[in-house]
């Protein structure tokens, strides 16, 4: 029974302590005791992997053949070694990936799947990049609702049980139509339309709580619409900003599937895994929150393609709007308020809309004079 009361008791101070009060954080109390936030069989062991044990932290990224996780897995193989970071997914990598570095099957709905890894690997970093993004979403809520929301509480489990630091993005999306939209702050009214919409606020909310009532490390950003020239977007509403730059290339002409009018935050991918990096390697103490926006430029479909008729006067851009991902814009953030990320761990960022798409056009025009020495 004493065991019964330490515990009630400690989840007691938990759910009554608020930041500042001085109350026993109860991550120490419930590591100390074992406390699991998932039950699991009796001959489970639990054991924290700290970051200390080892000079570089061993990170498993999920998603990681999407849009993001490739540039991110590059980055962190420079900083840390290529055997330090292991991709996973559940599609076969492309033959470049699959020889860049460790690469491994997860389904991030196997829970047990997800264990034998962490374990066998002994990872100390999670990067989630599993989900099905806004549109895509929308035409299958049931996968998005599985992969979105169940994949993470196996991910949250896993990482609070073997004391992973986990990171999982947000997004502009975790935003809709009664969020202060020009600039949107960290801490406002959140009610999404999509389910994609829903599952990143779910995964927000659980992230800190699970932080404040097991001491998990979370950490989240919510990224604006990427743009990358060397990875396709997976179905989302801001993917128009990297089609645009495939196609002006190739026909010199571009349909937009969004109105001319459509202001949305976007960030250039270096920006995006760095400031992922950055959040990682952030000391505990100057995180005065666990979830931030972060920002680097807004524009609409109008100011991106006249950015690029500079540079290619000849480009035709017109319109025919998809109403599925219009319906999904016009709740979204036109500007996002950075400013916490900015003064708590000193984001800043590098690309704006000219330099954005000088650097597109460097890499295309790289690539377009590789595939004609070919
Ligand atoms: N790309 C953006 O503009 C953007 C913006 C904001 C937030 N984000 C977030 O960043 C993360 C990565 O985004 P992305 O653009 O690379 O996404 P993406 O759609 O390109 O890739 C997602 C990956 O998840 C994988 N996946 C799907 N079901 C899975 C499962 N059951 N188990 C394991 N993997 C599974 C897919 O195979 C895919 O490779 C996502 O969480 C997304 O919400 C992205
Ligand atoms: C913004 C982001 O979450 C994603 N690119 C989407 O449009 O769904």
């Amino acid at each position: 029974m004493p065991v019964i009361r330490t515990l009630s008791k400690v989840a007691q101070q938990a759910l009554f302590s608020t930041p500042g009060c001085g109350c026993q954080p109860l991550t120490v109390a419930v590591r100390n005791i074992s406390f699991s936030p998932r039950q699991v069989t009796s001959d489970a062991s639990f054991h924290s992997v700290s970051f200390s044990e080892t000079d570089h932290p061993k990170v498993l990224i999920t998603g990681g053949l999407g849009q993001l996780g490739v540039g991110l897995a590059k980055m962190l193989r420079k900083r840390f070694g290529k055997n330090n970071v292991i991709l996973s997914d559940i599609r076969k990598p492309p033959s470049n990936v699959f020889h860049s570095g460790p690469f491994i099957y997860s389904d991030i709905l196997d829970y047990k799947n997800l264990r034998e890894i962490v374990v066998n690997n002994r990872i100390t970093w999670l990067v989630h990049y599993s989900a099905l993004l806004s549109a895509v979403g929308e035409a299958n809520v049931s996968l998005a609702r599985s992969v979105n929301i169940t994949g993470l509480h196996n991910i949250l489990d896993i990482a609070a049980e073997h004391g992973l630091r986990l990171f999982v993005p947000s997004t502009i999306g975790a935003f809709g139509p009664t969020s202060p939209r020009n600039p949107t702050p960290d801490l406002c009214v959140q009610r999404p339309r999509t389910i994609y919409g829903v599952s990143k606020v779910h995964a927000e909310l659980m992230g800190e709580y699970y932080h404040h009532r097991y001491g998990l490390d979370f950490r989240c950003l919510r990224y604006p619409g990427i743009i990358s020239a060397d990875s396709m977007p997976g179905g989302g509403t801001t993917d128009y900003a990297v089609q645009i730059f495939h196609d002006a290339i190739k026909s010199g002409k571009f349909e937009c599937n969004l109105r001319p009018d459509t202001r949305l935050p976007m960030m250039y991918i270096d920006d995006c895994v760095r400031a992922t990096l950055e959040v990682m390697e952030a000391p505990a103490d100057t995180l005065s929150m666990r979830t931030y926006n972060i920002n680097a430029m807004s524009f609409t479909p109008e100011e991106l393609a006249q950015e690029l008729q500079k540079q290619m006067p000849e480009l035709e851009v017109t319109y025919d709007v998809d109403h599925v991902r219009q319906a999904i814009a016009d709740t979204w953030p036109m500007d996002f308020d950075d400013s916490n990320a900015r003064n708590d761990w000193g984001w800043k960022h590098d690309y704006d809309l000219p330099e954005l798409v000088q650097t597109m056009l460097n890499y295309f025009g790289v690539e377009s004079l590789m595939a004609r020495a070919n």
